[in-house]
């Protein structure tokens, strides 16, 4: 049970897109009592501001230039995270299609990894029984010290199943297609690319039902509590 003197506990899960990271993130960190952040939404926000402020995409210079400029706040409650930029609650509109198609090249962007990194940090070391972080480079870069390393991995067949489901009919292979191109392009980036940390325990979750999944995280972390 939930023990208010533990050490605050750091988890670190990272995968590609579908490979069901937002559900087991906030399901663990709600049934731990932990604090959950999703780094994706930070990078859509920022991606949604630029866009909004009619910035060029394709100009890596020009997005540098103003990444420090939207005050970006997330609420790291699992049982209802938020997202706000300038004030704005964004959770809505950084799920739009064009927002996804974007995030890629505004998030390989220094510049903006930086900013992003910067907030990162400094929401996990405020988070007093401790937080579980998802995104593509927490356990490589974010935070190379976390207690819990987690690689989620499934065929693209069943991400691009489980988005499409999502998106209420879009067509699968299009999805899968989506998907693909996506990872390519944030595994391939110079900096920080979505890759799995040495020490991350990598979970196939192909053939796991959501509950199998968020079980084996939760039994790892309880394994590292322990051994606190
Ligand atoms: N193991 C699983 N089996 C079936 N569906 C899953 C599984 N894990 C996640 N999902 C579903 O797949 C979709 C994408 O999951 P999500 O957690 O958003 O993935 P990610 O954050 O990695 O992109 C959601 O609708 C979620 O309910
Ligand atoms: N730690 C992170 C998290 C997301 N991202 C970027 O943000 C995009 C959106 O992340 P997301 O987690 O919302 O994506 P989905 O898994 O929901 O499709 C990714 O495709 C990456 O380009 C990143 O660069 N680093």
């Amino acid at each position: 049970m939930e023990n208010g003197a533990a050490k605050p506990v750091i988890v670190a899960i990272d995968g590609p897109s579908g490979t069901g990271k937002s559900s087991t993130s906030k399901a663990v960190a709600a049934q731990l009592g932990l604090s959950y952040l999703d780094t994706g939404a930070q990078y859509r926000a920022i991606t949604w501001w630029m866009v909004t402020s009619g910035i060029d995409i394709e100009d890596p210079t020009a997005i540098a230039a103003v990444a420090g400029k939207p005050e970006i706040i997330s609420g790291t409650d699992p049982a209802g995270p938020t997202i706000t930029v300038d004030g704005t609650d964004v959770s809505g509109p950084i799920r739009t299609q064009e927002v996804t198609s974007k995030v890629s090249a505004v998030s390989a962007v220094p510049e903006v990894r930086a900013r992003i990194t910067e907030l990162q940090r400094s929401l996990a070391t405020s988070a007093e029984r401790g937080i579980v972080v998802e995104g593509r480079d927490i356990g490589t870069t974010v935070l190379p010290d976390a207690d819990l390393k987690i690689f989620l991995t499934a065929s693209p067949e069943a991400r691009a199943a489980r988005r499409s489901g999502e998106l209420k009919g879009a067509d699968v292979n299009a999805t899968r297609e989506a998907l693909i191109k996506r990872d390519a392009a944030d595994s391939s980036r110079k900096t920080s690319p979505l890759a799995k940390a040495d020490d991350a325990v990598e979970v196939d979750t192909t053939e796991l039902t959501l509950t199998q999944v968020i079980e084996c995280v939760v039994t790892l972390v309880e394994e590292k509590r322990a051994a606190k």
